[in-house]
């Protein structure tokens, strides 16, 4: 097997409250190898976002990452200089977040967003921006000619589009998807999820997917993890975790939402 693209080490996160360090993610490792679908599952507050914002040192005061290592091809991100880690945000780690609508620059028509982040990474052309938004925003499935517009010209789903079309833009290894459509209606969540699933098979990038859907992570995904508490107590692939688990609280997990026909049927 090829050695996978993200292993996460023995990682630790607390936060600092008023009644002192809390402990959020305690001892957590897992591997997405390349062009895989992980999905991290668990109940609210057991740890995934905390997870997700730490793998790009993304954690905002008052968490502390207390240990361990995030190796992104061997390399201990927790310990790269800042301005190399910069280099590793978007460009080799994308990151669409539940408040990714809210990333969008509402005075910067979407054109020159693409070309803000184009030419800081890739030190691409006006020209060239321009045509690679276009060549996106085709697979993302909104007309080129709507480049002109501003943020607020658009429904709430297609600005999540055009966030996961910048990301895309600049072809990550890696796209960490935490709750990406959770504020959208359901039929577009799904339109959505399966565009970038679509994306996915056709460009090979690797997904860290976390939702509170445990169907649709089901369907998408090769591999899932559970949560609780902070900790990871099953990793396992799709089938597995979903049909035999050996956790009682993934057996918990799995007993609290209704069985649908396809379960666990994830390619
Ligand atoms: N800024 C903060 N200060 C203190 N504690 C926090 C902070 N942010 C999160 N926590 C706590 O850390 C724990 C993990 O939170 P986290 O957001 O990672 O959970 P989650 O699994 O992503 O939940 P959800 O599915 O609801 O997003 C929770 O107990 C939460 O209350």
């Amino acid at each position: 097997m090829n050695a996978p693209l993200l292993q996460i080490r023995d990682l630790s996160v607390g936060y600092l409250t008023d009644d002192g360090a809390f402990r959020a993610v305690k001892n957590v490792s897992f591997d997405i190898g390349r062009g895989e679908l992980f999905g991290l599952a668990g109940e609210s507050g057991c740890g995934k976002s905390t997870i997700a914002y730490a793998i790009t040192r993304l954690s905002k005061p008052p968490a502390w990452v207390a240990g361990g290592e995030v190796l992104l091809d061997g390399e201990d991100l927790l310990r790269l200089p800042e301005a190399a880690l910069q280099k590793v945000r978007w460009r080799r780690i994308g990151m669409v977040f539940q408040s990714a609508m809210n990333s969008l620059n509402p005075l910067m028509r979407i054109e020159a967003q693409f070309h803000d982040v184009l030419s800081r990474h890739t030190g691409a052309s006006k020209a060239q921006s321009r045509a690679r938004a276009e060549e996106m925003f085709k697979l993302v499935g909104i007309p080129a000619a709507r480049l002109d517009n501003y943020p607020y010209q658009f429904s709430g789903g297609m600005r999540q589009r055009i966030v996961i079309a910048i990301c895309l833009a600049l072809q990550p290894e890696l796209i960490i998807m935490d709750e990406p459509t959770t504020a959208l209606d359901v039929v577009v969540q799904r339109e959505i999820l399966e565009q970038v699933i679509d994306l996915q098979r056709s460009h090979g990038f690797s997904v860290l997917f976390i939702t509170h859907d445990l169907h649709l992570m089901a369907q998408l995904c090769h591999r899932i993890g559970v949560m609780l508490k902070g900790e990871l107590v099953e990793v396992g692939d799709v089938r597995q975790v979903s049909r035999a688990p050996v956790h009682d609280y993934t057996r918990r997990l799995w007993g609290a939402i209704p069985q649908l026909p396809g379960h666990g049927a994830a390619a």
